[in-house]
């Protein structure tokens, strides 16, 4: 029997759920699911759930990195005696780790001592968003020694998108040299929408062709084909395209650099002061939801009438609708679904009501009633009968993907 751990170490949270895997071709089992959430706005927040326990919103001190988070949830696992598949930490035989650029790794890697170093090679493509993730891998070899680790990348599903969308238009030496091409993110997670949805409708994933919405902290749309990723909103890294909690998403690039008190008198003395790794540094963690209203948190946005929480959710709607009709067109109007999913798309129905709303000339619209219904199911169908194309909601879940991947390598050992 395998234990596996999933950890899904995010910009503002550690997610870690435990599974058990055992019969040939069952899904992993859950045993617990645990959450840090508020490491960017203190204090942290701990929500745990497992048959004799359940936990929510309960303040924890002392946690100051996600690498405090996971140790911490090791120790509460540990602790925990209603969880007697883990009395001690050799338990665990399996640790899935996500992470975010995995350069042109197409699968997922097992994570030794010999191959850390190609993933810290990749974090200088990404440093603001693998660090936090290899921090914990590092943290889990040392910690858990018995266990296998193997790093799971949300690049890995896009690695079918064919050259000219992927191909920015630069000098191609300079690009080669430094890898510089559109990669793609939120990949676990599409790969656990596509088989859901594709379920859903009982057709083959290979015959399945969406367009989906991963709406969290970070947010993205993506357009599947016959099952395959055929073009994200992501880039090079996941600055690119949606605005995100603290992200700006896709701006003229030259916006940076009038990016100064001296704005409006573009020139060099204007940036001058501003290191590339500051600006890089404004646009994914100083920007966003947080510089337009002062929050981060989309369901305020979303109830408020303050002009600003108003103009933040006009922002995202229109953005979204221009990544769905340039998506539409990619796939000749053949849509089996739209799709909404992430914290944001599973929750906020008014923000799903007035992009469908917007999309209702390419033939979707929305069954108000289930739309405002509280969503449960995996995969819950919110349109309208009889309307020409599906809208779907989808419960996604990179944890549980991440573990059935897993439990797949090692029954087909
Ligand atoms: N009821 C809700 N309405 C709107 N947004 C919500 C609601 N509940 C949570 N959210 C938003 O979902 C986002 C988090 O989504 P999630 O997918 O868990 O994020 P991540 O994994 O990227 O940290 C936050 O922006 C949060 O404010
Ligand atoms: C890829 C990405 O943006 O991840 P997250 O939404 O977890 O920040
Ligand atoms: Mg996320």
């Amino acid at each position: 029997m395998a234990i596996i751990l999933s950890i899904n170490s995010g910009s503002s949270s550690v997610k870690v759920s435990v599974y058990k895997s055992s019969a040939r071709s069952q899904p992993p089992q859950q045993l617990a699911d645990a959450q840090i959430s508020g490491l960017t706005a203190p204090p942290a927040k701990l929500a745990y759930e497992s048959g004799s326990e359940k936990v929510k919103d309960q303040e924890v001190k002392d946690i100051n990195s996600n690498e405090d988070a996971c140790e911490y949830i090791l120790n509460h696992l540990v602790k925990d005696k209603g969880l007697s598949e883990i009395s001690s930490r050799d338990d665990i035989t399996h640790v899935c780790h996500r992470v975010v650029h995995g350069g042109d790794y197409p699968d997922a890697h097992v994570i030794d001592e010999e191959t850390y170093h190609h993933l810290e090679d990749l974090t200088d493509l990404a440093p603001l968003h693998n660090t936090s993730a290899l921090a914990i891998v590092k943290a889990c070899m040392k910690a858990l020694p018995k266990a296998k680790n193997i790093a799971y990348f949300d690049s890995s599903f896009h690695a079918t998108i064919p050259e000219a969308i992927r191909t920015y238009p630069i000098d191609p030496a300079v690009a080669k040299k430094n890898k510089l091409r559109k990669y793609g993110f939120h990949g676990i997670s599409y790969a656990f929408i596509t088989r859901s949805v594709a379920e859903y409708l009982k057709k083959p994933e290979s015959e399945t062709s969406i367009i989906a919405l991963h709406l969290g902290s970070g947010a993205s749309a993506c357009v599947i084909k016959n099952g395959k990723s055929l073009d994200n909103s992501m880039g090079l890294t996941p600055l690119a395209g949606l605005p995100g909690a603290t992200r700006s998403g896709d701006v003229d690039p030259s916006l940076i650099f009038h990016f100064t008190h001296d704005a409006g008198k573009p020139g060099r003395s204007s940036t001058k002061e501003l290191h590339i790794s500051t600006a890089e540094e404004i646009l994914n963690k100083k920007s966003g939801w947080k510089a337009l209203t002062g929050t981060t948190d989309f369901s305020e946005i979303s109830s408020s009438q303050d002009p600003k929480c108003r103009l933040a959710f006009d922002i995202l709607v229109d953005r979204i609708i221009g990544f769905i009709g340039s998506y539409y067109v990619k796939l000749e109007g053949q849509v089996d679904a739209l799709v909404f999913a992430g914290g944001i798309g599973e929750k906020a129905a008014l923000l799903r009501t007035r992009v469908v709303e917007k999309c209702r000339c390419l033939g979707f619209e929305l069954d108000q009633q289930t739309n405002n219904n509280v969503i449960e199911d995996v995969v819950r169908d919110i349109g309208k009968e009889g309307t020409r194309h599906r809208t779907l909601v989808c419960q996604t879940d990179e944890q549980f993907e991440m573990a059935r991947m897993c439990a797949v390598g090692l029954q087909s050992k």
